[in-house]
């Protein structure tokens, strides 16, 4: 079986590779990434300006999953858009990259996009409309008429491959409301879902919350979220224009997840909370157990199943 995914006109030897977040905030781990089985890799959202983030333990791993609340620490726009670019001088061949932004305010994003425009990146570039741990910033995504003005704004001007990070909806209203806004514009992708914004974990033993920032509220990610995160990427594949992809992300610990992501309709799949518990080696793994799910079922190629979920 061939786990071999056109993406973009570019074809990747699997459908594999990091959620923004994971893996991804300096040189090493990006390298340590673009070595691995992972298929490409996308670099942690940046802001304009390196940001320390939240104060620790911002990051927390438990038994279904983790929570965090990081608070958008980065080094820096500049820092990331070096590496993909000088890595597009030694790698011409190499897949084409990722690069994730999440500005503070409207003018950031744009600004930090216009920058990616007028550069030498020939990789993807993902908007992170839904970073829900920056204290006082309701999530872009979560405001439709924002949503809408944001999106105007940049395909004024920008022309490269774009696509953008979705927080989880919950209600079909706004599934409709978000995917009418979306197929107005010339994405190339949708990515569902971001981490499930503001749950709260809580140690028994201690009597505590388990991570510093906001008394202890944060995103969810693991297997807490592979419900909610198959929904959006099923709930967006059967409504939006087939020109804009999914990439499904959440939840995804298995080859029998990301089975159950490309039934919904996924083309690239992201591994976040899965990844920073196993480290890199968890590519490894979950190809493997996706190739012997296909071959039991008499599959050879994604194609043959991808986005044909059933229904009764
Ligand atoms: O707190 C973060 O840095 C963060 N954490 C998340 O779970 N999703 C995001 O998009 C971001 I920007």
């Amino acid at each position: 079986a061939s786990l071999a995914t056109t993406f973009l006109n570019h074809t990747y030897e699997n459908p594999f590779m990091n959620a923004s977040g994971v893996h991804c905030k300096d040189t090493k781990e990006l390298n340590e990434l673009d070595n691995s089985k992972s298929s490409t890799f996308i670099t942690k959202s940046s802001t304009s300006l390196k940001r320390e983030g939240n104060p620790e333990p911002r990051y927390f791993s438990v038994p279904l999953g983790s929570i965090n609340s990081m608070g958008l620490p980065n080094e820096g726009f500049n820092y990331y858009l070096k590496y993909v670019i000088d890595r597009q001088q030694r790698m011409p061949k190499g897949n084409p990259a990722f690069f994730s932004v999440a500005g503070m305010s409207v003018d950031e994003n744009l600004k930090m996009l216009k920058a990616v425009q007028d550069s030498d990146f020939n990789g993807v570039t993902e908007l992170n409309l839904s970073c829900p741990n920056v204290p006082g910033k309701p999530q872009v995504a979560y405001d439709f008429d924002l949503l809408g003005e944001i999106l105007q704004k940049v395909f004024e001007f920008f022309t490269k491959p774009l696509g953008v990070k979705l927080p989880p909806y919950f209600d079909f209203a706004h599934f409709d409301t978000a995917a009418s806004i979306l197929n107005r514009f010339p994405l190339v992708y949708v990515n569902c879902i971001n981490s499930i914004g503001n749950g709260l974990y809580i140690d028994i033993e201690k009597e505590s919350v388990v991570i510093k920032p906001k008394n202890g509220f944060g995103g969810l990610g693991g297997e807490y979220i592979k419900p909610t995160a198959l929904a959006n990427v099923r709930a967006f594949y059967t409504r939006l224009n087939p020109s804009i992809k999914i990439i499904g992300t959440g939840g995804i610990r298995t080859g029998g997840d990301a089975f159950e992501h490309l039934l919904c309709g996924a083309t690239m799949l992201q591994v976040g909370t899965e990844l920073y518990k196993e480290g890199v080696s968890v590519f490894d793994r979950i190809e493997r157990e996706l190739k012997e799910i296909m071959e039991k079922k008499g599959y050879t190629s994604i194609e043959q199943f991808r986005g044909k979920l059933r229904t009764l």
